[in-house]
């Protein structure tokens, strides 16, 4: 689990109370019903907190999120935002709140990276000084130097995140919220877009809330666990809290070297499909009862392995499986 979290004695960063978000949406015709995305929502996010809000699709993540910064307004309940009432408050909550949205860019797709900092200093007031200190910091830890005069629309997926990350931490918020930061990196980008928000936070102290798919997020940045489920809130708690609630499996993914029926009698193993005649074969493991070296071992003794990889447990997985154990 990462990092220290910082005891807080002061007003939440994020608090709400029955928070409750409906929409009316079309189904055939004129006819129309009430879709309830968000539901009797409370919850407390204290300074310091990184905090990982999951689900599966639709759970009502993205509008909570909305909520939170104003963007959206609650049918019912309250939200308060580092202390603001976010939808009357938007424009001093912009300036102590950033948010980065994994499927939409804040930054002016036709200028450089730097003409969009430069703007974004200007919005949020920024002196000379701090603009200069506080570009060069972030320029630096999320390597951004080589790419600051290319276009954004030029920019690759992952040096586009990064240019995000710095555009919503320009003004030193005290909260920034990432929805699905990650979503469609690389294993490398990602490695580094976490490593830098693990320091960010170790450094200035940045409370950080966010959505993912991605269970590596959530296992590497979150010291809590928000687990919304149709909108309401299902778990909240650590990962090793969630893990005794279903254990947290890894898949090993195999490649063998000749098509191959299921493999079937491994120890403490789940054969969850095979794919090209057999040729590759995955299985799930829970890593606290067997491990992917003693899975492979048992593999070996059945078929020739030619390549291998582990995949991190998926959100998707983790929150079918609570629910299961819900009884849903
Ligand atoms: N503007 C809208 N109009 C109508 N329905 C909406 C609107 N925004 C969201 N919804 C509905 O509210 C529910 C929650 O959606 P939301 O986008 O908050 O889920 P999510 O947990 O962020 O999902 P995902 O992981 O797929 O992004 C869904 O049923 C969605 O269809």
């Amino acid at each position: 689990m990462p990092g220290p979290s910082t005891p807080s004695t002061g007003e939440p960063v994020i608090r709400t109370e029955s928070l409750t978000r409906r929409f009316r949406v079309r189904t055939k015709g004129l006819r129309s019903k009430e879709v309830t995305a968000v539901e009797d929502l409370t919850i407390n996010v204290a300074a310091g907190e990184s905090v990982g809000y999951i689900g599966a699709n639709g759970a009502g993540k993205s509008t909570t999120i909305k909520m939170l910064a104003g963007i959206l307004v609650p049918s019912s309940g309250t939200a308060r935002t580092c202390g603001l009432e976010p939808v009357t408050q938007r424009r001093r909550l912009a300036r102590r709140l950033g948010v980065v949205f994994g499927q939409r860019s804040q930054l002016w797709w036709d200028l450089p990276l730097a003409e969009s900092f430069g703007i974004l200093a200007a919005v949020h007031d920024l002196s000379k000084n701090r603009e200069h200190e506080r570009t060069a910091e972030l320029v630096e830890h999320l390597e951004l130097g080589e790419f600051l005069a290319t276009p954004v629309r030029q920019l690759s997926l992952g040096q586009r995140m990064r240019g995000e990350v710095a555009a919503a931490l320009l003004h030193s918020p005290e909260l920034l919220v990432l929805d699905e930061p990650t979503i469609g990196l690389d294993v490398v980008s990602k490695q580094r877009l976490r490593e830098f928000l693990l320091a960010e936070r170790a450094v200035h102290g940045t409370t950080l809330l966010l959505t993912t798919h991605d269970m590596g997020d959530v296992s590497r940045l979150c010291e809590r666990i928000l687990l919304v489920d149709q909108g309401r809130l299902a778990y909240d708690g650590t990962l090793a809290g969630l893990s005794k609630t279903v254990a947290m499996r890894r898949v090993l993914v195999v490649d063998l070297t000749a098509p191959t029926p299921d493999l079937h009698g491994l120890p403490h193993a789940e054969h969850l499909g095979s794919e090209a005649d057999g040729l590759r074969q995955r299985l799930a493991f829970d890593p606290e009862v067997t491990t992917a070296a003693a899975l492979l071992a048992a593999v070996s003794d059945q078929a020739a392995v030619r390549d291998l990889s582990v995949e991190e447990p998926d959100v998707e997985d983790v929150v079918r499986r609570v629910y299961v154990s819900r009884g849903r």
